[in-house]
């Protein structure tokens, strides 16, 4: 998150870390008590090797009452997903046991209406993704609030020139932003879980690059089948 502000300790108990030998991949966060959504992208490197899930963190090293590394059983990336765009950039994690949910893990519900947040409604992001251009990784989960933008400026040539789908989302990245590291977390629109930050590579902090999000709702029925269909 750049220029944003470290998380009010367990105020965000949905936010997940991804992690792979004890490093921090990419966000995601609790939709079920054994299920963890994330960003496809995210596992394009992981050689086979399923993640681990920290949830209940607000560091991601010292030690916090309700903190605890799940093992993950199965990872379902979005059949549609791929390298060379970011559609359809979805991850669903599965757990190897339900995650006992207390007040720093909680789930948190994603939109299932299928209809565009308005243009300057304000969001929040959080992750524990790069800090500054240095690309300080920071220890303690960062926020942000971020206005989404319009597709139509989202997609202008300026800026990403009608790559953005009626299934992804923006919001302004001048200055404040999202960054790597980030990805897979949620974008939180009046307590609801909007989009998911799409884990490409993007330039983070230029206006002329806006944050793209995969919207959830329209895979609502993608996320229930792979739950209903998943053992357990
Ligand atoms: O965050 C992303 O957008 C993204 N997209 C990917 C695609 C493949 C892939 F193998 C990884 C990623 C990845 N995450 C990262 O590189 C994470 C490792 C870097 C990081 C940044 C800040 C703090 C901790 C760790």
């Amino acid at each position: 998150i750049l220029r944003g502000s470290v998380a009010r300790p367990h105020l965000k108990p949905y936010m997940a870390s991804l992690q792979l030998d004890g490093q921090h991949v990419c966000g995601g966060f609790l939709i079920a008590e054994q299920w963890v959504l994330s960003a496809a992208h995210c596992a394009e490197e992981t050689d086979g090797k399923l993640f681990q899930v920290l949830l209940g963190a607000h560091s991601l090293t010292e030690p916090e009452p309700h903190k605890r590394l799940y093992q993950v059983r199965a990872q379902f990336p979005h059949p549609g997903s791929n390298i060379h765009n970011n559609k359809d950039d979805l991850l669903l994690l599965q757990l190897e046991e339900k995650a006992e949910l207390n007040a720093d893990v909680r789930v948190l519900p994603f939109q299932r209406e299928d209809r565009d947040v308005a243009a300057d409604t304000v969001c929040e992001v959080a992750g524990w993704g790069t800090i500054d251009h240095s690309g300080t990784r920071p220890d303690k989960l960062h926020q942000v609030e971020r206005p989404v933008i319009s597709r139509d400026v989202c997609n202008h040539r300026t800026r990403h020139d009608g790559t953005v789908t009626r299934n992804m989302m923006c919001t302004d990245s001048r200055r404040k932003d999202t960054c790597k590291g980030d990805s897979g977390g949620p974008l939180v629109c009046g307590g609801v879980a909007e989009g998911v930050v799409t884990a490409g590579s993007r330039v983070c902090g230029n206006y002329k690059k806006p944050a793209i999000y995969t919207r959830i709702a329209p895979y609502a029925a993608w996320i229930d089948g792979v739950m209903a269909s998943a053992d357990g």
